[in-house]
């Protein structure tokens, strides 16, 4: 599609939605209702929606444990030991990674911990971790039980990059100064690829560049960039990295996270490691030996047999993406999010009650806007709410919406307009 000039009409939207390259993958979501009428659903930043094909999916197996019984670990078109194989190249692909690197296990904030028991590795006065301040707080606690658990003093082992007075993102310079300042001092940089609370997408190849010129190792929590952004784990560099499958990858609530381990680590038996029997060689796993042999790559981070019936509704969704392609995800997205922000600032006018603080740029954003409500606020976006719009609001005072490229419309965006402009009279 080619960039075109917005337009706040109704005709503009139904256009855009015409020449849609993905309009046909709508229909394959189940679309949640609000009073009998569809939602406008801009949640899928926080649980993306159902594909219709997930119960075709995990039924397979559904049918196959209730025929087959311990025997389906071993047989059918795809063993139980081999569950977690079919969403590997899948994962690599929206990753930017080699297959060997990446593998789907466990959940999210379990893989933090026990990739920073292989990643973080403080050696001497290089012990500082540095990550971004107002993390998600799940990774907050991971990273102040670990320096708690290494005997650090988390208030003064972990470094934190805030944006300057007055701003609300990080600028990259700040982010790159501070690494090369504490170069001496750091074991780790920990960040998100795309941050929960204002959307902003990092640049992960300038973070990752720079502490790799120090030999600092550099991991990411992808939870919001996963199937939001394009990703280039492996050329960037990056030492690991987790994220979650529940949002931008629809597989369903709570379902299977991932870890990527980057080639130059995969291969190396001696980091030390958390290890289960999955991880073991699997010619050998059911010799059930002494001795751990890990797996070549990121399946030597394996603990536990996969959870296949998740995994089956991880790979519905996979599916769709590979159909969609991943170039008209990207530039769908970039459309959508851009007649978002367009419609919302054309409805705001002058009125200073609304802000975007996401940034503007696509390269350094998602499909994410925050905005941030004023004091007294909350009232407008209870009469979204009301009125149909799901969207989340996070603490202190943003409301986050997500048009998602797979699912939703410029008509939908349009029609947010509408209660937009009726909630701010
Ligand atoms: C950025 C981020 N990190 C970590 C988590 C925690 O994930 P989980 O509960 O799957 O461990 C979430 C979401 O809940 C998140 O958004
Ligand atoms: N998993 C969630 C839940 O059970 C209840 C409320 C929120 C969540 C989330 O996943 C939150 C999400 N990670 C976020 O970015 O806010």
């Amino acid at each position: 599609m080619r960039h075109p000039n917005f337009e706040l009409t109704l005709e503009f939207a139904r256009e855009m939605d015409e020449k849609d390259p993905l309009k046909g993958f709508r229909n394959q979501f189940f679309l949640p209702k609000k009073k009998g009428k569809e939602a406008l659903y801009f949640c899928g930043n926080s649980l993306g929606l159902q594909p219709r094909t997930v119960t075709t999916y995990i039924n397979k197996d559904l049918k196959k444990w209730a025929n087959q019984g311990v025997e389906g670990h071993f047989e059918g078109e795809v063993p139980w030991v081999d569950a977690r194989k079919p969403s590997k190249s899948h994962l690599a692909a929206l990753l930017g990674a080699k297959t060997e690197e990446v593998v789907a296990m466990n959940s999210l904030t379990v893989n933090l911990h026990l990739l920073l028991v292989s990643f973080y590795r403080p050696n001497g006065k290089k012990y500082k971790i540095l990550t971004e301040s107002g993390a998600f707080p799940s990774d907050q606690y991971v990273l102040e039980s670990q320096l708690k658990y290494h005997g650090y003093d988390p208030e003064e082992a972990l470094l934190e990059v805030s944006p300057r007075p007055g701003e609300h993102i990080l600028r990259t310079e700040d982010i790159l100064q501070k690494i090369c300042h504490y170069k001496d001092d750091l074991a780790l940089v920990m960040m998100s690829g795309v941050q929960y609370y204002t959307g902003q997408c990092f640049d992960m190849k300038a973070i990752s560049r720079e502490a790799g010129l120090h030999g600092i190792k550099v991991g990411l929590d992808l939870a919001h960039a996963i199937g939001n952004v394009p990703l280039s784990l492996h050329d960037w560099g990056v030492d690991f990295a987790t994220w979650c499958s529940y949002k931008y990858l629809n597989a369903g609530p709570g379902n299977v996270s991932g870890v990527f381990v980057h080639q130059k680590h995969g291969n190396d038996p001696e980091i030390p490691r958390f290890a289960g029997w999955w991880g073991y060689l699997e010619e050998s796993r059911f010799e059930m030996k002494k001795g751990f042999l890990p797996m070549q790559g990121a399946d030597g981070w394996l603990l536990s047999n996969d959870p296949v019936l998740g995994l089956g509704a991880l790979q519905a969704s996979l599916d769709i993406f590979s159909a969609a392609g991943l170039e008209n995800i990207w530039t769908k997205s970039e459309l959508l999010t851009g007649y978002l922000e367009f419609v919302i600032r054309e409805t705001i006018g002058s009125r200073d009650v609304l802000q975007i603080i996401t940034p503007s740029k696509p390269k350094d954003r998602g499909c994410q806007l925050s905005v941030l409500i004023p004091e007294g606020g909350k009232e407008i976006v209870e009469k979204w709410t009301e009125n149909g719009v799901v969207v989340d609001w996070r603490k202190p005072n943003v409301v986050r919406l997500a048009p998602v490229p797979l699912y939703n419309t410029f008509q939908e965006v349009f029609a947010f307009s509408k209660i937009l402009q009726a909630s701010l009279t």
